[in-house]
């Protein structure tokens, strides 16, 4: 059996994608998922997504880490975004559903702004923080973020025994001006650096904007630049959260199951 595949990247993130909307692959069949995602013996990704039909929005998102566990992914949602506009499935604007509820977005050019569900607040965690924008995301401020061992730190944070069982995704982040920073991540389900996290740059941007007193945040990633605008509430929580960036059709096959 042939399945049309495509492949879409966002700031480095980059994904399998699959128009879904007849169901003929079977997304139960995680060794599939994992197959696909593998860069040696698949495709090759950090994650795989399909498309569905949804009775009450523009379409689903169907997420999957490159492990075959399933979370939010900003990034994703983005190039989602976009392929359903190659598809024909949206114009400019969309209202589609994803693991963590109900999204909207626009696409203008190659840029996609996404507006991200709200999120209950900031934890502390002994001078690092946590936020879950979707996704769960642990925060550090670092000094020279380009030297850190995010693969070496980021795991050991990834598998504290206070994340677990779920364990988290991992942010370093280093700040470069008052309204800028430079976030690396280590990703739990890919197990790995990635080249930017969307869901992981939104918790860093909530955390860096609130204590720089600034609404909206430029982003630099080792895969490209995003943008994160937010209203932050009085009792500590934060709505309208907007993640702004590109994300691109980088090719397309045929996967033979
Ligand atoms: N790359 C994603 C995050 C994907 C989910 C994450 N790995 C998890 O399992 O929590 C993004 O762009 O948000």
């Amino acid at each position: 059996m042939e399945i049309n595949f495509y492949k879409y990247q966002g700031t480095g993130n980059d994904f399998v994608m699959v128009d879904n909307r007849d169901r003929s692959l079977d997304l139960s069949n995680l060794d599939l998922v994992r197959r696909l995602c593998d860069r040696k013996f698949g495709v090759g990704s950090d994650g795989l997504i399909a498309i569905q039909n949804h009775r009450d929005y523009d379409f689903e998102m169907v997420y999957f880490n490159a492990d075959g566990s399933q979370s939010m992914c900003g990034n994703g949602a983005r190039c989602a975004v976009a392929f359903s506009a190659f598809l024909g499935i949206i114009e400019g604007k969309t209202h589609f559903l994803a693991i963590d509820g109900p999204h909207e977005a626009i696409l203008s050019g190659g840029q996609v702004e996404l507006l991200m569900g709200d999120v209950a607040g900031i934890e502390e965690k002994s001078g690092d923080f946590f936020v879950n924008t979707g996704s769960p995301h642990h925060v550090r401020f670092v000094e020279q973020v380009a030297e850190y061992p995010v693969f070496d730190e980021g795991k050991a944070i990834r598998y504290d025994a206070g994340y677990a069982p779920g364990g988290t995704n991992v942010n370093f982040v280093q700040a470069q001006a008052d309204d800028r920073i430079f976030v690396r991540t280590y990703e739990r389900g890919v197990e790995n650096e990635t080249l930017s996290c969307g869901t992981g740059v939104t918790a860093a941007a909530l955390v860096f904007g609130l204590r720089q007193g600034q609404s909206r945040v430029k982003i630099n990633t080792l895969g490209g630049d995003l943008s994160v605008k937010f209203a932050s509430n009085p009792d500590g929580s934060f709505s309208k959260i907007w993640l702004i960036g590109p994300a691109e059709q980088v090719f397309s096959g045929k996967i033979t199951i």
